[in-house]
């Protein structure tokens, strides 16, 4: 049976750490606040939208909501983010992605000021984490893999690190972050030849792959760490979500494993939140 990497405790300890950090910026007469840009009501965002809520309440932080109808035009879309980036009271912006069709993406995520940019949407931000500049802020899920990994003290020093998905948002980020803790690194897609052999020689397995359940047990071994990234609709239970890797098949054989829900996922929301109180020390100088 493999150890079980609860998200919670993770999210727990560092929601006391940044509860501590928003009193202290609050005797200082600052409130640290997300700006929270949503088009439309996607299940997807309404749910992490919630989650973020929460954990701001819980910790003691403010939050806005910017939301506009799923059929604005590029113009006032552009405006509307515009103005978001120029309101002094906002320390961080989380705008969810992808956007509707009709938008622009890439020159809307351009709009988005680096300082302000705590899930990594910009060239800028991304030019930073990719040269170890550290006010460069990554994407939050890949920084909840890391944290995970931290808190649970699992060495990656010398050690082969595989990532299955090679995304902007998790899987090549990812990548960087592991190398930087001096893992040797290698990355996989949907091209890897030997892709089950690839995922099996790691000692730490980060899944994101967006396929349910696709890493079975022929992808891992035992002694092995697993991260499971994936955020599926569960092919097997309707109306429930599961992971990208195959729970039930995969458990028995490596030594630890996050769950989904309440692994990787329950740790982003609180990584927003962390971002976004770094964003607002780095912009009042407090640090
Ligand atoms: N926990 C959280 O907070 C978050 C979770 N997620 C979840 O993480 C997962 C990954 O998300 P994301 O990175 O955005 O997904 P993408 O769809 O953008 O990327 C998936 C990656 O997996 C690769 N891939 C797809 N199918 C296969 C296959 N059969 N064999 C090998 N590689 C394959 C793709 O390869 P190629 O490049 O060759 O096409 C691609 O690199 C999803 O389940 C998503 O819901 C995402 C964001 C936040
Ligand atoms: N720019 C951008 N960045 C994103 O990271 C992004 C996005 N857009 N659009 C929407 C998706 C969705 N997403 C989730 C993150 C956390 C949970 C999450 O908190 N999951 C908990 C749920 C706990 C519960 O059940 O309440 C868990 O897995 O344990 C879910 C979904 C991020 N996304």
């Amino acid at each position: 049976m493999a150890e079980r990497l609860a998200g919670k405790a993770v999210a727990d300890a560092m929601k006391d750490e940044l509860s501590q950090k928003v009193a202290a910026i609050k005797a200082k007469g600052i409130t640290p606040k997300l700006g929270i840009i949503r088009v439309g009501a996607r299940p997807d965002d309404l749910f992490y939208e919630g989650g973020a809520k929460k954990t701001c309440e819980s910790i003691g932080m403010a939050y806005q909501v910017f939301e506009y109808p799923a059929d604005i035009d590029q113009a006032a879309f552009e405006k509307a983010v515009i103005s978001v980036g120029d309101n002094k009271e906002i320390n961080g912006i989380l705008m969810f992605a992808p956007l509707p069709k009709q938008l622009d993406e890439k020159k809307i995520r351009s709009l988005i000021p680096v300082e302000k940019d705590v899930d990594c949407m910009t060239i800028g931000s991304a030019a930073k984490v990719y040269t170890d500049d550290p006010t460069g802020f990554p994407p939050c899920t890949p920084t909840a893999c890391m944290d995970i990994l931290k808190f649970y003290n699992i060495p990656l020093k010398g050690k082969k690190a595989v990532v299955l998905g090679r995304s902007q948002v998790v899987g090549k980020p990812v990548a960087m972050l592991l190398l930087r803790e001096h893992a040797t690194v290698t990355i996989c897609h949907s091209r890897t030849e030997n892709l089950p052999a690839v995922c099996a020689e790691a000692d730490v397995l980060i899944a994101a792959v967006g396929r349910a359940k696709m890493v079975k047990a022929s992808f891992v071994k035992p002694g092995q760490v697993v991260i499971d990234v994936g955020i599926n609709e569960d092919p097997d239970n309707p109306g429930k979500y599961c992971g990208d890797v195959d729970y039930a098949a995969v458990e028995p054989i490596v030594e630890k494993i996050t769950p989904v829900p309440g692994g990787v996922g329950s740790v982003t929301t609180v990584v927003l939140c962390k971002q976004t109180i770094q964003a607002c020390e780095l912009q009042n100088k407090l640090i």
